[in-house]
């Protein structure tokens, strides 16, 4: 195993520009400007963002295959820009098209791919543990989309990398495949290496993480472990949703920093700064009025929340510049 003091990936101040660009005249357009993040070994590391904000690109200068403008990189120590056979097989890439031979059906694939390394992680634990031989009689063309994503995950660790780029690996998949990917995923943390996973799944996201960068156009604007951005949101806006059942058209009074609406007849939703004395202000209005709610729920805000939050601050801010 690597020497795991040192971080497995680290990026700072990359920039990035693509192009030409026709509806540019021509000119070069800037896609990642000053991104800087660190992935550790032992840890899960997703990148989130709105479509276009960076991730791919930033992953595929990560990984050596786009050539940067500016800022340096070390993948395991080394610039992926001069990157040779020996880097490249420490390292697992899974990209989101997969890049699998269509023709090959999956378990001659993986023994194809495991028979390059000295020291492959067996084929058939893998099909085990990706549940790839209930389709391994189908060519790779044929395959459906969740099924090629396991075989390209499977690809990407059979020559047993010291990390992984995990490129969206749960989008596509039905709960039962998402249940085995989470759990080998949590496999390959717990074996040490360095995961690194872009996902529009902020459940997911929830899930898996043990830090998350939150990027924008091109930049880093929120980073931190979920709890961590879970409590600066409730900072910034605190607001926790409580949401009830009972006689419809009865609306207590609470606070004015409290919002409450009747989403439908006796459906009721109460948003902002909720303290546990609202909670007891409200059962009093209850008890007073004798009304008995016919369910009660208080949600507690998601990484989805605070995800939307901090796009829509970085959208006004661009938009107001
Ligand atoms: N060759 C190119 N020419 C023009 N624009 C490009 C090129 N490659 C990337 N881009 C732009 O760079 C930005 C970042 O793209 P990138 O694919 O890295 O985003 P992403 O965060 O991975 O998006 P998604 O979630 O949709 O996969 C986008 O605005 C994209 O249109």
């Amino acid at each position: 195993m690597p020497d795991a003091s040192s971080p497995a990936l680290i990026i700072d101040g990359l920039v990035k520009d693509v192009g030409p660009v026709p509806a540019l005249d021509g000119r070069m357009k800037r896609v990642i400007s000053g991104l800087s993040l660190t992935a550790e070994f032992g840890q899960v590391t997703v990148l989130l963002g709105l479509n276009g904000a960076g991730k791919t690109t930033t992953l595929e200068c990560a990984q050596g295959l786009q050539k940067r403008q500016g800022g340096k990189i070390s993948l395991l120590g080394v610039d992926p820009e001069m990157a040779d056979a020996a880097l490249r097989a420490r390292v697992g890439v899974m990209l989101q098209d997969g890049g699998l031979p269509p023709a090959l059906r999956p378990i001659p694939l993986l023994r194809h791919v495991a028979g390059m390394y000295q020291d492959p992680w067996p084929v058939d634990e893998l099909v085990q543990l990706l549940d790839i031989e209930s389709f391994a009689s189908t060519s790779i063309r044929r395959l459906s989309g969740g099924q090629k994503q396991r075989v390209a995950l499977a690809a990407a660790l059979v020559g047993r990398p010291e990390m992984v780029f995990l490129d969206e690996p749960s989008a596509g998949l039905d709960p039962q495949s998402r249940q085995l990917v989470f759990e080998l995923i949590r496999k390959l943390r717990s074996d040490g290496l360095a995961v690194v996973l872009t996902t529009h799944l902020l459940d997911d996201a929830q899930r898996l993480a043990d830090y998350v960068y939150i990027l924008d156009d091109g930049r880093t604007v929120a980073e931190g472990t979920v709890p961590e951005l879970l409590k600066a949101a409730d900072h910034n806006s605190s607001t926790r949703t409580l949401t009830f059942d009972a006689t419809p058209g009865l609306t207590p009074t609470l606070r004015d920093e409290l919002r409450l609406v009747e989403t439908r007849p006796g459906s009721y939703t109460v948003s902002g700064p909720l303290q546990s004395s609202d909670l007891a202000d409200l059962a009093g209005w209850w008890a007073t009025h004798q009304v008995m709610p016919t369910s009660i729920n208080l949600a507690s805000r998601s990484l989805e929340d605070v995800f939307l939050d901090i796009a829509n601050i970085a959208a006004l801010e661009r938009a107001q510049k």
